[in-house]
C-alpha cells in the first residue's frame, strides 16, 4: 500500500484526478480494449469529478471508451431521486463528459431480484475482464463502498443493511432525518474490489482520521474493511492533512519520504521496474533534502539502506 498526503482536500483530489488522466490516457483505450474504471460517490471525490470535468472540457481526457461500475446504491429509492447514487454519477460526472450511458453501469436499488442484480453485475465485471482501477472513499468507521464493519472479506457484490453510524453519517444528504435514509444498499464486495488491479482511495478529514490508522497501522480486520488493501498488491490511499492525525509520525514520515524517494528518481529518469504488470519507478536510497519543517526531519535516515523494489516502487505491497 503506499500513502500520499496533500495539504488539504482539494489538491489530495487533484492528485487522484491527474493519476486517474494518466492512468487512462496511458492505456490508450479503444472501443476493443476499453478502460474499465470503478467508481464511488460520497463527498470526498465529488472534487475529483471537478476536476475529471474539466480536464475532459481542456480535451486532456476523453471516456468514450471508458466503462465504468458504481460500487453501491440504495436499494429502494426510485433511480431519479436528488440523492441516489444514479443521480449523484449523472449530476457530478456522467452528465459532463463523453461517456457512452451504455457503457455506465449503476447496480439497481429497485430491481425485482435483488440478489440477480447483484450476481449480474459480478457477472458483468468478470465478462470486461475486471476492474483497471477501482476508485473509492472510505467510511469514518473504515467501510469500503458499502462494505459495513464485520463485512467478509471475501464478499462479492451483494445486499447489505447498513450500519447505524453509516446512517448517521449520511443523514446530512437527507436533511438530517435518519427516517428518510435507506437501510439497505446493494454494494459490490471486499473481494470484488480485492480484485481489481489496481485501488486508489481518497480520504480527507480529520472524521476519516481513525480509520485510516486502523487500515495502515492496524492489522487486516473486518471491522475495517478499507484495511484489506494491505493485501492488495497495487493499492494507493490518499489524505489529507486531517485525515493523518490518528498516525504515527514514524508513519507519516516513512510515506513522505517514500514520495520523495519516488520524486527524485523520476528526475533522474531512470528506467521503469515493472511491478506486478504495472511500470514503477525504480528505485533509490533516500538521503537529503528534508524540508526543515517536516515531520522526517526528526527523523535520522541513513545514508543508504537496502530497498526491496516492491517496498518503494509504485504498486508497493
Ligand atoms: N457508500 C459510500 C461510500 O462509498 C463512501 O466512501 C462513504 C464516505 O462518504 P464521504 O466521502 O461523504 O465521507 O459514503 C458512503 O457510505
Amino acid at each position: 500500500m503506499r500513502l500520499i498526503i496533500r495539504e488539504d482536500a482539494d489538491t489530495a483530489a487533484e492528485y487522484i484526478a491527474e493519476y486517474i488522466i494518466e492512468r487512462i490516457n496511458t492505456f490508450a483505450p479503444t472501443t476493443e480494449r476499453p478502460f474499465i474504471l470503478g467508481l464511488p460517490t460520497g463527498s470526498s471525490p465529488v472534487p475529483i469529478y471537478r476536476s475529471l470535468v474539466t480536464a475532459y472540457q481542456m480535451g486532456r481526457i476523453s471516456f468514450r471508451h471508458v466503462i465504468t461500475f458504481n460500487m453501491d446504491e440504495y436499494v429502494g429509492l426510485p433511480r431519479d431521486h436528488p440523492e441516489s447514487y444514479y443521480t449523484f454519477m449523472h449530476t457530478n460526472l456522467f452528465n459532463h463528459v463523453d461517456i457512452d450511458p451504455d457503457n455506465i453501469n449503476i447496480l439497481n436499488g429497485n430491481a425485482p431480484d435483488l440478489q440477480e442484480e447483484c450476481t449480474m453485475y459480478e457477472a458483468k465485471i468478470q465478462k470486461y475482464g475486471g476492474i483497471h482501477l477501482f476508485l473509492g472513499g472510505v467510511g469514518s468507521d473504515g467501510h469500503i463502498a458499502f462494505n459495513e464493519p464485520g463485512s467478509s472479506l471475501s464478499s462479492r457484490t451483494r445486499l447489505k443493511s447498513l450500519a447505524y453510524e453509516t446512517m448517521l453519517a449520511n443523514a446530512r444528504f437527507f436533511n438530517g432525518d435518519m427516517g428518510l435514509v435507506p437501510r439497505m444498499a446493494l454494494t459490490v464486495g471486499v473481494q470484488t474490489i480485492m480484485n481489481a488491479k489496481e485501488v486508489v482511495i481518497i480520504a480527507t478529514g480529520a472524521s476519516k482520521a481513525l480509520a485510516i490508522q486502523s487500515a495502515i497501522e492496524g492489522g487486516v480486520n473486518h471491522m475495517c474493511t478499507l484495511s484489506c488493501l494491505q493485501l492488495h498488491p497495487c493499492s494507493l490511499v490518499v489524505v489529507d492533512q486531517d485525515a493523518t492525525m490518528e498516525l504515527k509520525v514514524k508513519t507519516v514520515a516513512y510515506f513522505r519520504g517514500v514520495e520523495r524517494t519516488i520524486q527524485k528518481s523520476a528526475k533522474t529518469r531512470r528506467p521503469l521496474v515493472q511491478t506486478n504488470g504495472i511500470h514503477a519507478e525504480p528505485v533509490e536510497a533516500e538521503t537529503d533534502e528534508l524540508s526543515p519543517d517536516s515531520m522526517s526531519s526528526r527523523i535520522q535516515i541513513p545514508q543508504s539502506f537496502p530497498v526491496r523494489s516492491a517496498t518503494i516502487s509504485y504498486g508497493s505491497t
